[in-house]
C-alpha cells in the first residue's frame, strides 16, 4: 500500500479478565477470598492497514471478535497490547480532534432520544461537534435526501419504523462528516428492502465524500455489495485479508453445477462427476474441482439426460462457514487462574 493507511492494526490484542463465578454460597464466600479468573483472548495479534476510501467487510463468527476490534479501533477500549493508528490519532487517547474524524454505529445500540424527534438528536449532535447553524441545515437536508428520510426528522423517534430508525441514526452518526466510519451490523434486523437502502447509502455516501468504511455484517448480501476487500477473524486471529473473489478461490477449490433432468436418477448417477449437494425429483446440485470443471460438465453433457446445467460459484455463506470449520483452531479461551 503506497500512501499512508488511514486504519493500521499492529499486533492488536485484547484479553479479556472474566471472573470465575459458582453458584453455591461457599464458592461465593471463597469467591471473595480468593477470586479467580479465566482470560478471554478476544483478539489474538491482529495486523491489517486500510487505505482511504477503502469500503472494507470485516466477517467472523459470533464471537470472533470484530466488535472488540472496533472498539479498539475507536479508542472505546484499550488494548492489552499492540498499536493502532486511525487518522493519525492513538484511538484509545480520544483527543476531540479524533473524534471528529471518526464514527462508530452499531446496529444493536441506538443513540437517538426515543420520545424526541431525530431533528432534536441531530441538534445536540451540531453542539457536541461545534457545528455552525448553515452548515448544520446543509447537512441535514443533504443527508435526509440520500436517506429518503425528509419528512420523518419532526416525528418522535419511537413513531419510527426499523429501517427509518437506522437511517435516522446513520444521519446521527455522520452528522459531523466523518472520515472513517465503523458500521458494526448496520443492517440487523432490517427487511429487505430497508437493508438495500442503508447499503445503497453506505456506498453512495463513500463514493460521495471519499470516506473510508469498515463493516461488520452477517449478511452476505450487504458484503458482497459494498466491500471488495474482506477481513475473515475468527477466534480472534485475522484468518484471511484480500478481494472477496480470492475468498472463493481459496477456501471454495469447487464450483457448483446445477442440473434439470429430463427424467429422475438415483445419487449413485452423480457420483462420478462430483459430490452431490442436492438432488430433488429432477434438479441436482453437484459440486465440482474448479480444475475439472470443463472435463466434467462434457462428461455429464454426455452420458446424463441434461435438460438445463448451469454453473456458478456456491452461495458465499457455505464458503464462509466452511472456512470457519476448516480454520486451526486456536484457544481462545485460557485457564489463567490468578488470585486477586
Ligand atoms: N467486556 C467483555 N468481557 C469479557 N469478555 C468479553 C467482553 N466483550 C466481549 N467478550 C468476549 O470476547 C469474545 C469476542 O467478542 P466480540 O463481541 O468482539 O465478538 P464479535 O465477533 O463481535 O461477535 P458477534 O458477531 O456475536 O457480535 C467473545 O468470546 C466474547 O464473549
Amino acid at each position: 500500500m503506497s500512501a499512508e493507511p488511514i486504519i493500521l492494526a499492529q499486533d492488536l490484542t485484547k484479553h479479556y479478565r472474566v471472573a470465575l463465578k459458582e453458584e453455591s454460597l461457599l464458592a461465593t464466600l471463597r469467591h471473595f477470598l480468593f477470586r479467580q479468573y479465566r482470560t478471554v483472548k478476544a483478539v489474538e495479534g491482529v495486523n491489517f492497514q486500510i487505505a482511504r476510501g477503502e469500503v472494507v467487510g470485516f466477517l467472523g463468527p459470533n464471537g470472533a471478535g470484530k466488535t472488540t476490534t472496533l472498539k479498539m479501533l475507536t479508542g472505546l477500549i484499550h488494548p492489552t497490547r499492540g498499536k493502532a493508528v486511525v487518522a493519525g490519532h492513538i484511538p484509545w487517547r480520544r483527543e476531540k480532534a479524533f473524534l471528529k474524524k471518526i464514527t462508530l454505529v452499531m446496529g444493536n445500540k441506538q443513540q437517538l432520544i426515543w420520545d424526541l424527534p431525530a431533528l432534536d438528536t441531530f441538534r445536540l449532535n451540531a453542539a457536541i461537534y461545534d457545528i455552525p447553524e448553515g452548515e448544520f441545515r446543509k447537512r441535514v437536508s443533504e443527508l435526509s435526501e440520500m436517506l429518503s428520510l425528509t419528512n420523518k426528522l419532526h416525528q418522535p423517534v419511537r413513531k419510527l419504523s426499523l429501517g427509518e430508525r437506522m437511517k435516522a441514526e446513520l444521519l446521527a452518526a455522520l452528522l459531523h462528516r466523518p472520515e472513517v466510519l465503523f458500521l458494526d451490523e448496520p443492517t440487523l434486523g432490517l427487511d429487505v428492502n430497508a437493508q438495500v437502502a442503508v447499503r445503497e447509502f453506505i456506498r453512495e455516501y463513500n463514493r460521495r465524500y471519499g470516506a473510508t468504511v469498515l463493516l461488520t455484517s452477517h449478511y452476505m448480501a450487504d458484503i458482497a455489495a459494498l466491500a471488495e476487500r474482506v477481513l475473515v477473524i475468527h477466534q480472534g486471529r485475522l484468518l484471511y485479508d484480500g478481494p472477496l473473489a480470492g475468498l472463493l478461490e481459496r477456501f471454495a477449490p469447487y464450483r457448483e453445477v446445477g442440473l434439470t433432468l429430463a427424467y429422475p436418477l438415483p445419487r449413485e448417477a452423480f457420483l462420478a462427476f462430483g459430490e452431490v449437494r442436492d438432488l430433488e425429483g429432477l434438479k441436482a446440485r453437484l459440486l465440482v474441482p474448479r480444475e475439472r470443471l470443463t472435463e466434467r460438465v462434457a462428461e455429464i453433457l454426455k452420458r446424463l439426460p441434461v435438460e438445463d446445467l448451469e454453473v456458478r460459484d456456491p452461495p458465499l455463506e457455505e464458503v464462509i462457514a466452511r472456512v470457519y470449520k476448516i480454520a486451526p483452531s486456536g484457544p481462545t479461551q485460557s485457564p489463567a487462574l490468578e488470585e486477586a
